[in-house]
């Protein structure tokens, strides 16, 4: 992302356009795992949705391997906080689903699909529906279901936010363990700064919006592959301590803005 900028519609009682974030530079390096962290509203989402290519960038570009991104970004699996899944079709055909539209076969893609079950740990709930899955499954299913289609770039949008603690973490663990296996690049959205440092090799503060931009990063050099246990390190206490040190204040400043405005 060069000097990119997002502005949204005037909406009532305003006559300027809502600008949510201003020239944001971030370079994501091909097999590099970058979270993204900030208060709320600060435009994290915003920026995803710009490198999905779901928004159009009111100034600066959004390129991908080189070239300047135009329409969607066909290159990305994007995972959501909330669910995709089909509640009528099972967590096989779910998975399946993508390469089927895309043209596969369907014993192919459903022999993939299979296999994609067993790399989440789900082999033996191939049969199930969504509503007969913990959420804990469903965000499986929902990982292997992207994961199938092989993109290069993964962009993931507070994708645990429903899940209880302990399971945040597993789930953020077996994502470690997939990405270690075939190295894409990955944003990953998240308000959650333990989650951002134990999964991610560089850390992006955003400031609180209007008009956010990227005020801080890091690198993690927590040696991999991280276990659950990688959050008791002293190395990421310490990390944990800077890191919000700058971002306290902001967190402050989004929910007072989030106020002002709901
Ligand atoms: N379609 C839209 N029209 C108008 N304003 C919008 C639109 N989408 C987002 N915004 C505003 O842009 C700002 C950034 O929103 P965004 O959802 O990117 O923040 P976020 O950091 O992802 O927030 P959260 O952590 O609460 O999910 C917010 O002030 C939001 O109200």
């Amino acid at each position: 992302m060069r000097g990119l900028s997002i502005a949204f519609p005037a909406q009532a009682g305003s006559a300027a356009p809502f600008v949510a974030v201003e020239g944001v530079n971030l370079d994501v390096a091909d097999g590099e795992f970058v979270a993204i962290v900030g208060p709320t509203g600060c435009g994290k989402s915003t920026l995803l949705n710009a490198t999905a290519g779901l928004l159009t960038p009111a100034t600066g570009t959004v390129s991908i391997f080189g070239d300047p991104l135009a329409g969607l970004n066909r290159k990305a699996g994007y995972l959501f906080q909330a669910e995709a899944l089909f509640p009528w079709k099972s967590a096989l055909e779910n998975v399946a689903i993508g390469l089927e539209v895309a043209g596969t076969k369907q014993g192919e893609a459903r022999e993939k699909a299979r296999r994609w079950l067993g790399r989440v740990g789900l082999s033996a709930f191939a049969d199930r529906y969504p509503h007969m899955l913990s959420g804990g499954q469903r965000k499986r299913v929902g990982l292997a279901q992207v994961l199938i289609r092989d993109p290069k770039i993964l962009l993931m949008d507070e994708p645990f936010g429903p899940l209880d603690a302990q399971t945040r973490q597993i789930m953020g663990n077996l994502l470690l363990d997939l990405w270690s296996a075939d190295r894409k690049a990955v944003l990953f959205v998240t308000h959650d700064l333990e989650e951002a440092i134990a999964l991610a090799d560089r850390v992006v503060i955003m400031g609180a919006g209007p008009a956010s931009r990227i005020i801080g990063e890091w690198r993690v050099s927590l040696a991999r592959p991280r276990g659950m246990d990688v959050r008791l390190e002293p190395a990421f206490h310490q990390l944990h301590r800077e890191i919000w040190a700058m971002l306290k204040d902001e967190v402050v400043k989004g929910y007072r803005q989030s106020e002002a405005v709901g």
